[in-house]
């Protein structure tokens, strides 16, 4: 373990002393593990072909028996060893998983060095998944043989009236039919049930890739003949699919996925989405394309459902996969074609466990396998708009909506003139329009991005925000429940009825409007109107949420007041006018990126309106009329916009036209926290093209009692920032109880 190593992993220092290892010793691998260690250890191999690269096998490790793969010979290693040897150990298993793709291989090497996270990390994501590497373990399952039993009783014809051709569990039978399971094997011994072994992770039906699509425009055609002419080249690209929203992104890659899987009868591609509550809706979307379900990879899977994925990526039997960012790290023996939809949005940036951003990933696994790889988006990011510009991508776009559909008419309400009344939230103009709406019996979208009820609550009498235990965020009013929330660190309290600090009673208010204050207004003025609130808690679980986003699409609703939830990706076609209660609120705070997600976020949610026949309009309630920000929504300038966005990081030297990495500091310890700060700044390098920012306390500087400290690297573009970092943190003392988390192209800067 290095010095680098110790300082960002300190737990591990004294647990991994490395099998040393001698030439002569016999047959040797090397083996990587699922564990945050940066290289591969040495074992000695008794079995007579060694495994290859790749090979899931199981060795001792330490105390205990690990499960890794083999990895390709650590570089320089053997030479340093010319110590002896007697304690090399051997692997003990090789198990019947297909090996992991070189390609996977070196794509993980290339992550643990452009993240700085150790090898072992990442090997990890690809290996989260329980007894997935043991060939297919048989279950026994039961079919109907027809045959009556001798003895028929109420018990055994409901277990015979649910059992049929289709082989099921003991267990499933029981559940269907209500009855035990010992009336399931009563029913064998009869001979009315006959016992089958079946794989417990059945295969996916295969994509028919002769199916038609829908006949395509002809941007999309030329858009898809464009794509498909790269494929067949097979070579790497980075694509940029850009098209405004209802433009019929989707289906120019679904073309493309056709084309990448017809290509090669073992050509496996992944759809990359950004959020699971699109992941549902989009899987039949993807059946009714290619006539068969593709396999889903997400967090809501069952162990079994995750299971059943991995295995049969892993085999090549799945040939297309759909998920959200992890899906990068599924096993896949050959990869083709990788579509990242879109390809803007922030979810996309994983920031915890492994920092990684999934599309530059993405496009990284792409080019080291040479295939290509698609980004959609009505708002693409800047990083990938100047990547286009410079001439790194590709880019192919669609000029209008599909079916001519129009974009909506977007226009600015100035909240400082056209007020509401105070303690509401929605200004006269916004509800004449919803009032005409509702007139004509068309849908209206009221989109706040805050859960809850009120997002501050504070006590009238002495000024005292409440706050969530050892963290400067606020608690959040959910008025549902009657409780306070913090939705950094999913503290909650029921809501006291005093305040805390000068025990004043009822003294306690919320300031502010969520979500669930916007909908109590909406009912206050619309008693008659279907009104209904959408947002991640109102609607747990992603099967609740797409009760209510059917009910809109069928619709049902007269009014949905959403998060952004509803923002993305959603079809609802008599929805003609998207409110926006509160334009300005992703502009404070102002990280780097705030415009342009202000920008995606609204250009999005926008987009809903009018996406059928009936035009569509949205307003915007804002304080800030004459941001630029806001003027490029209601103009729908997004070039123009971009463009001005671009100049000004280049100003600066930000990203995309400078590097940027974050180092946070964090410790329980606020003294011992500055102390280390300070020292690491202090020890930092001198180099040319780098600037070091900070220390500076974090925004929310306490979450959860450890205090968070950030220094930020700014760096040419030229500059290697992976390589200065480590020689930084090389010269850095390591303080206990400090810990370093490396961040390269931070994305959150709370
Ligand atoms: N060639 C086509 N024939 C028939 N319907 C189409 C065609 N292209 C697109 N559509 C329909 O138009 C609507 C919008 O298309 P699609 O979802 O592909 O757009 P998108 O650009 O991906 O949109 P968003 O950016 O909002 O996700 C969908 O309902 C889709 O089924
Ligand atoms: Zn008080």
């Amino acid at each position: 373990m290095n010095k680098m190593q110790q300082l960002l992993y300190p737990e591990l220092a004294s647990s991994a002393a490395a099998p040393s290892c001698d030439a002569d010793a016999g047959p040797r691998v090397s083996v990587l593990f699922p564990l945050p260690l940066p290289k591969a250890y040495d074992y000695l191999c008794d079995s007579e072909e060694l495994p290859p690269v790749g090979s899931f096998v199981s060795a001792p490790f330490g105390p205990r028996e690990v499960t890794g793969v083999v990895w390709p010979a650590n570089k320089g290693e053997a030479k340093k060893k010319n110590a002896k040897v007697q304690n090399l150990k051997t692997i003990s298993r090789v198990f019947d998983a297909p090996p992991l793709a070189s390609d996977l291989v070196d794509f993980i090497d290339w992550a643990a060095d452009y993240t700085m996270y150790p090898k072992g990390a990442i090997l990890r994501m690809v290996m989260r998944v329980k007894d997935a590497f043991d060939g297919p373990r048989m279950q026994t399952a039961f079919v109907a043989t027809g045959e009556k039993p001798a003895r028929i009783t109420p018990k055994r014809e409901a277990v015979l009236a649910v059992a049929g051709a289709e082989p099921q569990t003991a267990a499933q039978l029981a559940e269907a039919s209500g009855m035990s399971e010992a009336v399931v094997r009563g029913l064998v011994g009869a001979g009315s049930l006959a016992k089958v072994e079946v794989d417990p992770d059945p295969p996916f039906d295969a994509p028919d890739l002769m199916r038609a699509g829908p006949t395509l425009s002809g941007d999309q055609q030329y858009a898809a003949d464009f794509v498909a002419e790269i494929i067949a080249r097979d070579e790497h690209k980075a694509i940029l699919v850009d098209g405004v929203t209802g433009s019929g992104k989707t289906e120019v890659y679904f073309e493309a996925v056709a084309a990448a899987l017809r290509k090669d009868p073992d050509a496996q591609a992944l759809i990359l989405l950004p959020e699971i509550a699109l992941t549902l809706p989009f899987l039949e979307r993807v059946e009714a394309r290619f006539g068969a379900a593709p396999a889903p990879w997400h967090s809501e899977l069952t162990g079994a459902q995750r299971r059943r994925t991995w295995r049969r990526v892993a085999e090549g039997q799945a040939r297309l996969v759909v998920g959200a960012r992890s899906a990068l790290f599924l096993p896949f023996p050959k990869l083709k074609l990788i579509v990242v939809d879109e390809e803007h949005d922030s979810a996309y940036k994983q920031e915890e466990g492994v920092i990684y951003h999934a599309r530059d990933l993405a496009v990284a696994r792409g080019a080291r396998a040479g295939f290509p790889v698609l980004l959609a988006s009505a708002t693409p990011s800047l990083e990938t708009v100047v990547n286009v510009d410079e001439g790194r991508y590709e880019a192919v776009g669609l000029a209008g909506r599909f079916n001519d559909a129009q974009m909506p008419d977007i226009s600015l309400i100035d909240m400082r003139e056209d007020a509401p009344d105070a303690g509401k939230w929605l200004s006269p103009r916004l509800v004449d329009e919803i009032n005409a709406n509702l007139s004509a019996n068309e849908q209206s979208l009221l989109f706040l991005n805050r859960r809850g009820y009120a997002p501050l609550t504070l006590c009238r009498r002495c000024g005292h925000k409440m706050t969530a235990p050892g963290s400067d965020t606020m608690l959040v009013e959910h008025r549902f429940e009657n409780r306070l929330v913090c939705h950094h660190t999913g503290f909650s309290m029921p809501k006291p009825s005093a305040c805390p600090v000068c025990k004043a009673v009822e003294s306690l208010t919320a300031c502010g409007p969520g979500v669930e204050r916007v909908a109590e207004e909406a009912k206050e003025r619309w008693p008659d109107a279907r009104i209904e609130v959408l947002s991640s808690d109102t609607a747990p679980g992603p099967r609740t949420m797409r009760a209510v986003l059917d009910a809109m699409k069928a619709g049902e609703i007269d009014i949905l007041i959403a998060t952004q939830v509803a923002a993305k990706g959603h079809h609802f076609p008599n929805l003609t006018l998207v409110g926006v209660v509160d334009a300005d609120l992703g502009l404070a705070g102002g990280d780097l990126r705030a415009a342009e997600r202000t920008y995606q976020l609204l250009s999005q949610v926008t987009g809903r309106a009018g996406r059928a026949e009936k035009p569509g309009r949205a307003m915007l309630q804002t304080y800030q009329a004459d941001a630029a920000v806001l003027q490029a929504l209601a103009s729908g300038d997004r070039d123009a916009f971009l463009a001005a966005e671009a100049m000004g990081r280049q100003e600066l030297g930000f990203p995309p036209y400078g590097r940027l990495a974050a180092v946070t500091l964090r410790s329980p310890d606020e003294v011992a926290l500055d102390r280390a700060a300070n020292a690491m700044r202090a020890t930092a390098p001198v180099a040319d093209g780098i600037e070091i920012l900070g220390p500076a306390r974090t925004p929310i500087y306490r979450l959860r009692g450890i205090a968070r400290m950030r220094l930020l690297v700014k760096a040419r573009r030229n500059v290697n920032l992976q390589a200065y970092l480590s020689d930084w943190l090389k010269r850095t003392k390591s303080q206990s109880g400090v810990r370093i988390t490396l961040d390269i192209n931070p994305y959150s800067f709370m």
